[in-house]
């Protein structure tokens, strides 16, 4: 209708939406269906948002009585047309509109615009799903866009008005205004699109219908209705009453004919049907008919259904990986029915603080009408906070408000159940489908860890879900490790350095002796496992030891008698190689003594008792200093470290031999026997500290002393210097020359332009924000443009 007299505000965008809404327009032509399923969830939003006001203040159900969703396609004469679709829910003020459609407030926005522009079309949709684009995808399939609202009557918004919110597509702002058409709504919102030209398809009531029932039928408990025209063809009783004259004149010619054909054909003419016309029907059509899945029995519901339920309920464009249907009692009588979800995927913000949140899926409908998502903070441990729930209670009070709901019986007992069911649902994975349990442990492996450590009640189920890697396969549980375990170990052999890949830790030098020997030993690469198994420490009676500390024991030792003794033999043999080690190596370890658990390997630093292995030292560095990193007792743990020799080594029965010759303390020194020794010494000291996983001390030095080894063991001169003559820099001159060539910018996309070159291949890995300042300095804000 006519707007021009209507007083209009015009509002800019904000930035963000301005950048939203650009790739909405321009980059997401292919998943342009998406929009209806936005709509239609905001709609539904509003009417829970309703619902629940309505719970305190039952006035704003004042104005329409019915709470449900409508679409409705409209073609003009010049082939035009808009879809409408309305909702009787919360609606929204003036102000509202303005600040819920003008500006983006959902946190993570500016990174999600980033990833979108920086990346192409195909990855954008996935990205969309991720994000949920709202109400901006509109601009997908219309030109303009408008917003009428009427919000709900209520004591802050006594006297509500209905306003539209008017946009373009292609403007960076939009309008505002009083409804020209009054309060038509009662309550509610209705969007109205004007489509694209090429958008015209979803005139098709069967396209929209079906778009529904894919996307959304799950997305609303509250009726989804579809306006629709069918043609009917009815016995056109008017010309029947009206115009017998026309009767009369067809049996005229029907004798007529009579006449020559046969009898039997001239009585049919007698009892011909009524004459027929076509008549428009209109219908509105229950698009969501069917009782939600949740209700129904679990043999009834498709693969399929389960999974567009998830999809819509919870906002993820992926498919769960698994779920669980089910229905029980409470204990205190309250029937229910559940379904428990795993995702597919964790958010990405999972691991930046695991602990720190708690769920917000747990949706908990009483008898089929949404209350909250929200159970509180311990709703569930946190290392399950990921787990979407849908659970709908019978025999609760439908008015409970959500600060009590969290002190009733129900729920702290709905907690238990749910927990209950998610561990047997993982448990049966675990035994039943190995396929889904190895997607299960890519995505949630290390979440069943944290679990193990967090979750002291149900330790032995979550450990139970635990999988490492050894050096014999490539994933076992601890139970299955225990089973095949050698007779006499009483140890769980471990080795751990984070970031490292099991076929890396397979050749350490720690496990060299025990996998030749063929012990298993779990190879844990991920900083997780050395705070479960510190956590741990014993499992089944069985302690855990780091094969990189002290107090390795394979169990099958002789008498323990007879290996203290040779032991002391060896020790004994290797004494003046063992002390002069000691001198040489006073800075890095404790102690230098005869090694148990080498093969091939020379030598290994180890960590003593209390000292910290190289992971637990690369873990302690990493945290801040605050957090003891720094302490004495730190520098203390750092130290307790023991250079471990092989004795049948036979660079190690070499250097004894070197070390033994050296003149004695009382003889006349050979100092530069001594300083050839001591440097091989060194060499090794600091190669045993990098195969063990330490850092050496001074990486400068080390290159330097190898340098000088490998000079001599190619003959080269050890004193022979190099040529270190370099051209100096010109002098200083400041100017800077007008004529200085940057043609070598014309090679390069938007080289004449200040700012950073990325080569092609890497642009879809980086994104980065440029800030345009002032002459002073100061950052300026420029308006984004469409
Ligand atoms: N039909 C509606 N009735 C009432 N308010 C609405 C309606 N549609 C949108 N809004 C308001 O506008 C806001 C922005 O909507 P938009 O769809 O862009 O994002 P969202 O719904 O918050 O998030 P998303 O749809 O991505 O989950 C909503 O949060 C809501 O406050």
């Amino acid at each position: 209708q006519d707007t021009s007299e209507v007083p209009k505000e015009k509002h800019d965008y904000q930035s963000d939406v301005a950048r939203l809404r650009k790739i909405v327009i321009n980059s997401l032509y292919s998943n342009r269906d998406v929009f209806l399923r936005e709509l239609i969830s905001n709609a539904n939003d509003a009417l829970e948002k309703l619902r629940l006001t309505a719970l305190k203040e039952p006035e704003v159900l004042t104005g329409a009585e019915e709470l449900n969703i409508t679409i409705q396609a409209f073609k003009d004469d010049d082939g035009h047309g808009r879809i409408v679709i309305r909702d009787t829910g919360i609606g929204m003020t003036p102000e509202e509109l303005t600040k819920n459609l003008g500006t983006l407030a959902k946190s993570g926005t500016s990174e999600f615009l980033a990833r979108a522009e920086s990346t192409d079309t195909t990855g954008t949709g996935n990205l969309i799903g991720a994000f949920g684009l709202g109400f901006y995808s509109s601009f997908l399939v219309a030109d303009r866009v408008y917003v009428s609202s009427l919000a709900a009557k209520s004591s802050q918004t006594p006297e509500p008005a209905q306003y539209i919110f008017s946009s373009s597509a292609d403007e960076s702002s939009f309008e505002t205004y009083p409804d020209p058409r009054g309060n038509t709504l009662g309550r509610g919102t209705e969007i109205t699109l004007i489509l694209r030209d090429d958008a015209l398809e979803y005139f098709d009531t069967h396209k929209i219908a079906d778009l529904v029932n894919k996307h959304s039928s799950f997305s609303s408990q509250f009726p989804i209705y579809l306006f629709t025209q069918r043609t009917e063809h009815v016995p056109d009783e008017e010309t029947v009453e009206e115009s017998p004259a026309e009767e009369t004149l067809e049996k005229e010619v029907d004798e007529d004919e009579a006449v020559v054909e046969d009898v039997d054909e001239a009585e049919e003419t007698e009892i011909k049907e009524p004459k027929m016309k076509e008549v428009v029907v209109d219908e509105w059509i229950h698009l969501n008919s069917q009782p939600p899945i949740w209700v129904r029995d679990p043999k009834t519901v498709t693969d399929e259904e389960y999974e567009l339920f998830y999809q819509a309920t919870f906002k993820d464009y992926e498919k769960p990986l698994a779920w669980h249907h089910f229905s029980g009692d409470t204990g205190s009588g309250t029937s229910f029915r559940a379904i428990i979800y795993i995702p597919s995927k964790l958010d990405d913000a999972y691991w930046t603080n695991p602990l720190a949140t708690s769920s917000k899926d747990l949706r908990l409908m009483v008898k089929r009408t949404f209350i909250t998502s929200d159970l509180g903070e311990d709703a569930l441990p946190k290392w399950a906070n990921w787990v979407k729930v849908v659970v709908d209670a019978e025999d609760l009070p439908l008015n409970v408000s959500r600060e009590q709901l969290q002190s009733t019986k129900f729920l702290k007992q709905i907690r238990q159940i749910l927990l209950k069911h998610i561990l047997q649902m993982l448990t049966r994975i675990m035994e039943e489908d190995s396929e889904k349990f190895e997607e299960v442990q890519k995505v949630y492996g290390n979440v069943f860890k944290l679990g193990a450590v967090e979750d002291k009640r149900n330790r032995d189920k979550m450990v139970a879900l635990v999988r490492f890697h050894t050096n014999q396969r490539n994933s076992t549980s601890l139970d299955e490790y225990l089973a095949n375990k050698k007779k006499g170990q009483n140890q769980i052999f471990y080795l751990a350095d984070m970031g490292k890949t099991p076929e890396f830790l397979a050749n350490s030098v720690f496990i060299e002796k025990l996998d030749a020997r063929g012990y298993e030993v779990l190879l844990l690469g991920d900083p997780l496992d050395e705070i479960f198994v510190q956590n741990m420490r014993v499992w089944k009676k069985v302690q855990f030891q780091d094969v990189a500390k002290a107090g390795l024991k394979f169990g099958d030792e002789a008498d323990p008698e007879e290996e203290k003794q040779e032991l002391e033999v060896l020790t004994e043999k290797f004494r003046p190689l063992l002390d002069w080690l000691k001198g040489q190596a006073e800075e890095v370890v404790r102690d230098v003594v005869i090694s148990n658990r080498l093969v091939t390997s020379s030598c290994a630093v180890v960590a003593d008792m209390f000292g910290y292995t190289a992971n637990i030292e690369r873990m302690m560095s990493s945290a801040p200093a605050n957090q003891g990193s720094k302490s004495p007792m730190h520098e203390f743990a750092k130290k307790q470290k023991l250079l471990e020799i092989n004795p049948k080594s036979p660079l190690i029965q070499g250097l004894l031999r070197r070390v033994e010759q050296l003149p004695a303390e009382d003889e006349e020194p050979d100092v530069e026997a001594e300083n050839e020794l001591k440097e091989v010494a060194s060499v090794l000291i600091d190669g045993a500290l990098v195969r063990s996983g330490f850092s050496v001390q001074d990486s400068n030095e080390f290159f330097i002393r190898t340098d000088r080894i490998l000079r001599r063991s190619l003959g080269v001169s050890e004193t022979a210097p190099t040529d270190t003559t370099v051209k100096p820099a010109p002098p200083v001159d400041p100017e800077i020359k007008a004529e200085d060539d940057f043609s070598f910018l014309d090679d390069i996309p938007g080289g004449d332009q200040p700012g950073v070159y990325i080569p092609e291949s890497l642009r879809d890995q980086v994104s980065w924000e440029v800030e345009e300042i002032d002459e002073e300095g100061n950052p300026v804000h420029p308006r984004d443009e469409l």
